[in-house]
């Protein structure tokens, strides 16, 4: 059996979360959440730039059942490269419950991405934070959107705010829906009429097939508080942030919790506070239902919407 030792430093996640305070609506999705290996049942790759602890999808699914949550949409992890197996593996025994987004290279046959769809993927993810993996090149990456789009998925990308600029042409040009992971990851610490967020929302003024998650406030926050010991209300230099892409794209913006929540440097939050933070961010219970649950549904289950 193969076993893995962690980064050393790595943060496990969050044992024990509270109950959270907010009710999430009926049908609430998390649309970004990974699972990781096992790593003796599915080994971490090897080009893989950090080595977690195991998150399965048991315990995937008994946080999904703890927080009130209905379904999962789960993004293949950097670690697993693009062996989706563990992430299929976990959409296998969601009875439906979960879509996935996979990571794939420019060899994968036709047979496999219709496996794939067969199993719930809906969606790759192209990765262009360097501290994460190796660029894959442009002209792969574009051959590779031409052919999801048959199938009708979407691309997820993950990128830092600075290197906007010079993806722009890039994503600009891509052929499907784009999600953009994590709003784009602001500099928070900048404010949120600068310049940098100003590009930001101006991708998804200009480009109407441009979505986002607004998720990530404690990756993206520089002053806290953190979600632990039963904070009411953590992360608020994320809020203006995240309440200004809801206010101008309501109907293009997802939430997850990104459980568990991969090389957090100084603090693993409380997953039943990060549910408490979406009542902050979206006050009213119709930006609560677009954001947790019919946007989502419309990109990942739109055989179960009518409208
Ligand atoms: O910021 C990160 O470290 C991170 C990593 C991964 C991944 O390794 O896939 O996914 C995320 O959504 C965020």
């Amino acid at each position: 059996m193969i076993t893995f030792e962690k980064t050393p430093g790595w943060l496990d996640w969050y044992a024990g979360p509270s109950k959270p305070r907010f009710k999430l609506p009926a049908g609430a999705v998390d649309a970004h959440c990974h699972v990781f290996g096992p790593g003796a049942l599915f080994p971490f790759a090897p080009e893989r730039r950090y080595t977690p602890c195991d998150a399965s999808w048991q315990q995937l699914f008994a946080l999904r059942d703890q927080l009130g949550i209905s379904r999962n949409v789960i993004v293949q992890a950097t670690c697993h490269g693009a062996d989706n197996s563990a992430m299929l593996d976990a959409l296998a025994h969601a009875d439906g419950r979960a879509r996935g987004v996979a990571t794939v290279r420019r060899g994968v046959s036709e047979a496999e991405l219709h496996r794939m769809h067969a199993l719930g993927v809906r969606g790759v993810r192209f990765n262009f934070v360097r501290r994460l993996v190796d660029f894959t090149p442009k002209d792969e990456l574009v051959e590779i959107a031409q052919r999801i789009a048959r199938l009708g998925w979407h691309v997820v990308v993950y990128f830092e705010a600075a290197d906007l600029p010079d993806l722009w042409d890039f994503f600009t040009a891509l052929p499907t829906q784009i999600v953009v992971d994590h709003m784009g990851r602001p500099d928070v610490s900048q404010p949120v009429d600068g310049p940098e967020f100003a590009l930001f929302l101006r991708l998804m003024r200009e480009h109407s097939n441009v979505w986002t998650k607004l998720s990530c406030p404690e990756r993206l926050s520089v002053s806290g508080p953190r979600a632990l010991n039963g904070e009411a209300r953590p992360y608020r230099d994320v809020l203006p942030f995240a309440q200004r892409v809801l206010a101008e794209f309501p109907d293009r913006v997802l939430w997850g919790t990104d459980w568990p929540h991969p090389n957090l440097k100084d603090h693993m939050p409380d997953d039943g506070l990060l549910v408490d933070f979406v009542a902050h961010l979206a006050p009213t219970p119709e930006q609560q239902q677009r954001l947790l649950v019919s946007n989502p549904m419309r990109l990942y289950w739109p055989e179960e919407t009518t409208a």
